[in-house]
């Protein structure tokens, strides 16, 4: 069985819904402790969303020193996929898994709201089972979801194709181009500020028409992960 490391820090607030969200894509969640050498040997792993360290510095800024980071650098640039939702996504930026920063969003305040999204890159180990230019919808809750980069670093992000995920409807939070979620050049390696793991389950996921929404679109992250491995082993 596929098996799906998620990784707690002192202040993750996300990692059971995360460990739920493996369950239900068919693989087996393994607890990770970010004070440990040791990834036990998963096939994947989630850096999950909430307050590490209270969001001291900045969010995630303070996580990506932990002991764990470097293996999960390591095991990143071996073609291990890795998925940062929210606060896991401030962390790859602060580990430079990924480029660019998150600040404070644009009207200074928390917001949550059941986002749509539009999935650009349907290309990498988190994605493929979507469809590029597919619309969906998942739940944001966060305070420092601003996206920022240089000029430069915006024209190779859209260049080359690394934006997967952008804003549809309302820019919630004044990200440069609309971007919710990146991908590295290889795809392995994915971050987003709006939380999949939110949007697994019929019922409790967004509240939104039929015709927007299953509800469950968060699911297929978690399910194209799966997929890829399991067809590996
Ligand atoms: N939901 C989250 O992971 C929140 C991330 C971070 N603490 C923020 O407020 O921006």
């Amino acid at each position: 069985m596929v098996r799906i490391g998620v990784i707690t820090f002192p202040g993750s607030l996300d990692d059971r819904d995360a460990q739920r969200a493996v369950r239900f894509a068919g693989a087996e969640p393994v607890a990770l402790w970010h004070g440990d050498h040791d990834l036990q040997h998963v096939d994947a792993i989630v850096l999950p969303g909430g307050f590490s360290y209270g969001d001291y510095l900045r969010p995630g800024a303070i996580a990506s020193l932990s002991p764990i980071m470097t293996d999960v650098v390591d095991a990143a640039n071996r073609g291990v996929p890795v998925l940062g939702i929210c606060n896991g996504f401030q962390m790859l930026v602060e580990s430079h898994l990924l480029p660019g920063g998150l600040i404070r969003n644009a009207h200074q305040q928390f917001i949550r709201r059941d986002q749509r999204l539009v999935v650009e890159n349907a290309d990498t180990a988190w994605t493929h089972q979507f469809s590029a230019g597919e619309e969906i919808v998942i739940p944001l809750k966060n305070g420092d979801g601003g996206f920022i980069a240089d000029a430069e670093t915006l024209n190779r992000l859209e260049g080359e194709g690394l934006v997967a995920f952008r804003y549809a409807g309302v820019n919630p939070n004044g990200s440069l181009n609309d971007i919710a979620g990146l991908t590295n050049e290889r795809g392995n390696v994915v971050g987003l500020m709006p939380h999949p793991e939110h949007a697994v389950e019929a019922g409790f996921g967004p509240d939104t028409p039929q015709a927007m929404s299953s509800g469950i679109d968060g699911l297929r992250c978690f399910t194209s992960a799966v997929e890829a491995l399991a067809a590996r082993v």
